[in-house]
């Protein structure tokens, strides 16, 4: 008998096609709460689930008795229980690498957009302002030469400093758990204290998975660290920042803008004082979403858990 992958998330055809030729699949293209209960009814007999973000925590797996393996399609996992998976004999697989480019893109587009205010000009001319000349309170910073903070110096934080450094001239700090020597050497950055970091750079890029140890990392004590014409630019996860702190340092002026791919609640409160303010560029969780990488991501998605179901070692698995 076939085993029963569940996927819960749209992925490509060709990624449905391919698990079907061993497995049998119920794919929930949208799940939402109209069929939620019929995705809790297949869980009853899944042996791997394939899709991103939903929280894996005990009630969930309840569900779900004879479950081998969770494959995630992004890099992230802070929405898997570990000790909990780890209990159950259930393996986890996530997406390393194929998303770095792609999400760094994205990462310095949004640091680019928030330091020449891309946004609000976009707005500026399409509701009919632009009258004639420019005036400087429509201008924006450097970025080229400026001093760029990368919090988290892993695969996605050394695609950025790639940018940043060869792209740009700028001058890298950076802080990480350990000591990054290759990207010392390839990008010329400088490893320091968090303290350090917060305080001499121009731009601070948050690039650090969501962990407890790194809940809330970035507060208000932080925000005031940081120089008055700082930028600070979040592509890792919402729950690293603490987001009051976060708007109390934009109201107050702290730092002068910030960029936002992620947030602490997602997708984000519409009253959320953040969607507001003129000196805040926002994007929906999108670091990763080309058509391209997206696809690379579901079919390494796909072999980490057909791997895992045969029986074999899948190359990506979270330990
Ligand atoms: N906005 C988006 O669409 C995307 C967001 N992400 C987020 O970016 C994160 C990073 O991704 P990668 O660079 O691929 O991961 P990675 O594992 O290669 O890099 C993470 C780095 O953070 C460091 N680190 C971890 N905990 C730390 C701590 N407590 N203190 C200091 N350093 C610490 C690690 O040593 C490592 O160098 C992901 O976990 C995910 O949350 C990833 C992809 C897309
Ligand atoms: O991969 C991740 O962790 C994401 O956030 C989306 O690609």
């Amino acid at each position: 008998m076939k085993k029963k992958v569940v996927i819960y998330r749209e992925v490509p055809e060709k990624v449905v096609n391919t698990l079907m030729k061993n497995f049998e699949v119920s794919y929930f293209k949208n799940l939402h709460t109209n069929n939620y209960d019929e995705f809790i009814k297949e869980l009853q007999h899944a042996d791997g689930l394939l899709g991103a973000s939903m929280k894996m925590d005990k009630e969930l797996l309840d569900h779900a008795p004879q479950l081998k393996v969770i494959s995630n399609i992004s890099v992230g996992y802070d929405n898997l229980d570990l000790e909990e998976l780890k209990n159950r004999g259930i393996i986890a697989t996530n997406t390393p690498g194929v998303l770095n480019d792609t999400t760094a893109d994205t990462i310095f587009g949004l640091l680019l957009a928030t330091a020449r205010r891309m946004t609000e000009l976009d707005h500026y001319v399409k509701s009919g302002n632009w009258n004639g000349s420019k005036n400087e309170d429509l201008f924006g910073v450097d970025v080229h030469h400026k001093k760029l903070g990368i919090i988290g110096m892993g695969s996605i934080g050394q695609a950025i400093a790639k940018r940043a450094h060869f792209g740009f001239d700028m001058e890298i700090l950076y802080y990480n758990r350990s000591r990054k020597k290759e990207a010392e050497e390839a990008f010329s950055a400088t490893y320091c204290s968090l303290d350090e970091l917060l305080t001499q750079s121009d731009f601070v890029c948050l690039m650090i998975p969501h962990t407890p140890e790194t809940e809330k990392m970035i507060g208000e004590r932080d925000f005031q660290l940081m120089k008055n014409s700082a930028i600070f630019i979040n592509g890792s996860r919402g729950k690293n920042v603490d987001e009051r702190a976060l708007i109390k340092a934009l109201q107050q002026k702290w730092i002068l803008r910030a960029g936002l791919d992620v947030f602490e609640h997602e997708p984000v409160e519409k009253d959320n004082p953040l969607l507001t303010m003129p000196n805040v560029v926002t994007l929906p969780h999108i670091g990763s979403a080309t058509k391209e990488t997206r696809e690379k991501m579901a079919m390494l998605a796909a072999e980490n858990l057909s791997k895992a179901l045969d029986g074999e070692t899948p190359p990506n698995i979270i330990r």
